[in-house]
């Protein structure tokens, strides 16, 4: 049986994304669930494996990805982030939204699959401000920070590509935002909370 249509969220790395479905998972916890992907990369302080990411080896990410275990991967800033199968078959089970955090190659991917998500990008209102959020949130090293500006200038030019995302979000007011993301998110919430009850 096919579940609630999946939600990818996209855009530049500091836009908000973590912030803006941390906020979504608190208050409907039940009707959404994370896809947690795999990567590469150090965790960050705070960060629980498997809950935020499934922390791995490059070694062992390369293992999976050969042995067919992912829907989509990608490298991003010298590390690798991937979707399992698995990951998201956890959440349809449970007849959640499966929200998926995914970089631009992670979203053409996904859309040569039959997932069929709804696609959002969540950008920041300018590239100074986001500069200073990456640099306020102190998980960069300055050469992180600075391969995360250019691939933001290049992923916000991408995403003027007509059809690529099915709504753009600015994260200027914290408050703002999210409004508009359950705004857009509204009639697949409604679907959900509606089968739960029956
Ligand atoms: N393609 C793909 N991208 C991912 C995946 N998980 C995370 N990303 C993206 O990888 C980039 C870096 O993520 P991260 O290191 O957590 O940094 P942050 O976005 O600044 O918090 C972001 O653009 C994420 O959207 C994944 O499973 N697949
Ligand atoms: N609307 C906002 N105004 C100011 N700071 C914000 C806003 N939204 C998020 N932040 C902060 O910006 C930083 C980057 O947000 P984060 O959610 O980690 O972004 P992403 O997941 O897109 O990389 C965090 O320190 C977060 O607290």
């Amino acid at each position: 049986m096919m579940g609630p249509r999946p939600v990818v969220l996209s855009g530049p790395s500091g836009a908000g994304k973590s912030t803006l479905v941390k906020r979504l998972m608190q208050e409907y916890a039940d009707v959404f669930g994370f896809s947690v992907s795999h990567t590469t990369r150090n965790p960050r302080a705070g960060e629980v494996d498997g809950k935020d990411y499934h922390f791995v080896c490059r070694e062992e990410m390369e293992k999976g990805i050969l042995a067919d275990e992912f829907i989509e991967h990608a490298e991003f800033s010298g590390n690798l982030y991937g979707t399992s199968k698995k990951a998201v078959e956890v959440i349809r089970d449970h007849n959640q939204i499966c929200i998926l955090d995914l970089d631009i190659q992670g979203v053409r991917s996904m859309k040569r699959t039959t997932l069929n998500p709804l696609y959002l990008s969540i950008h920041p209102p300018s590239i100074e401000a986001l500069e200073e959020r990456l640099r306020g949130r102190k998980t960069e090293s300055e050469e992180s920070i600075q391969k995360r500006l250019a691939a933001a200038r290049a992923d916000l030019e991408i995403s003027k590509e007509p059809g690529i995302f099915d709504a753009v979000i600015i994260n200027d007011d914290l408050d703002e935002a999210y409004n508009k993301l359950k705004d857009v998110l509204s009639e697949e919430i409604q679907k959900v909370q509606a089968s739960k009850k029956n």
